[in-house]
């Protein structure tokens, strides 16, 4: 069996949207070129609904069938032409029965669709004075965990609203991941007091890294989105941020980390499965 790698480049593409979906993926292939060209990354990290604009009413129009929809084509090229494995972040997708889904795509440096994720927990809040979304009025919740491997690294794949739900990070964490991408788009209510709160507690829970690719701050879009991709390291310290603009963050994964927390700082088998525990249904 091939050794597994001890060192993964990330890029993580903080891009700015808009209404024009052809527009939003042509920025999105032109960042991968440039971020190849200067870092030569392994992965890169598209963010939550980069093709459209993230709001319920938007969905349908810019829904696509994944992968004959056209920019699931331009993401596959775009990884071959590249040679560089993609997480393309979110798009609407056009699925079964007609139905919605939130559905983030993975991308093999042969252009093959290796892992697709539908968003497991819609976003359905309701904060006062703060914001209101509903993201079941168009979109049906996705029912599959998600991961796949580079170099024999596991990695998990879950979609900013799921960062919230502890027990499917621990069941990453459990199936053998040693990391856990989350495309996510926070916005201005919950960003400041939950998103670096929530990367943390997960690394920490769970001892893998998590990184967070996000939209761009856009103050005249629908939905204002906070910024701020990340990534934590199983230690919980953060290693990488950007701020709210358009920007691109790489950094040097050390997967020995993962080794030494959970040597250093056993809780996983210290864990009282005798008295509680998390399980698959
Ligand atoms: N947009 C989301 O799915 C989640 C979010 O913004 C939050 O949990 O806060």
């Amino acid at each position: 069996m091939a050794k597994a790698i001890n060192t993964l480049r990330l890029a993580l593409l903080q891009l700015k949207g808009s209404s024009d979906k052809t527009a939003n993926v042509r920025n999105a292939i032109i960042k991968i070129e440039k971020v190849v060209k200067d870092h030569q990354p392994h992965l890169i990290t598209l963010p939550e609904c980069f093709n459209c604009p993230y709001g319920t009413k938007y969905f349908r129009e810019y829904a696509e069938q994944i992968p004959d929809g056209f920019t699931s084509q331009q993401l596959s090229k775009a990884a071959l032409e590249n040679q560089v494995f993609i997480v393309g972040g979110t798009i609407p997708e056009l699925g079964e029965n007609d139905r919605i889904f939130n559905t983030c795509t993975v991308w093999a440096p042969s252009g093959e669709l290796i892992a697709k994720h539908r968003k497991m927990h819609l976003f359905d809040i309701d904060v006062k004075g703060g914001i209101r979304f509903k993201e079941s009025e168009t979109l049906s919740p996705g029912n599959e965990f998600t991961t796949f491997k580079i170099e024999g690294r596991k990695i998990g794949i879950g979609i900013c609203y799921d960062i919230r739900f502890e027990e499917m990070a621990r069941l990453y964490r459990n199936d053998g991941c040693e990391m856990i991408i989350y495309p996510a788009a926070f916005n201005m209510t919950t960003g400041p007091l939950h998103w670096e709160l929530l990367q943390r507690a997960r690394a920490n829970d769970n001892q893998l890294f998590v990184v967070t690719t996000s939209p761009a701050r856009d103050l005249a879009a629908d939905y204002v989105a906070y910024g701020h991709s990340m990534i934590v390291d199983p230690w919980a310290k953060i290693i990488a941020c950007a701020d709210e603009g358009e920007q691109t963050v790489t950094a040097d994964i050390d997967f020995a980390i993962v080794d030494q927390v959970r040597q250093q700082i056993p809780v996983f088998s210290q864990r009282r499965l005798d008295l509680y525990g998390t399980e698959l249904k």
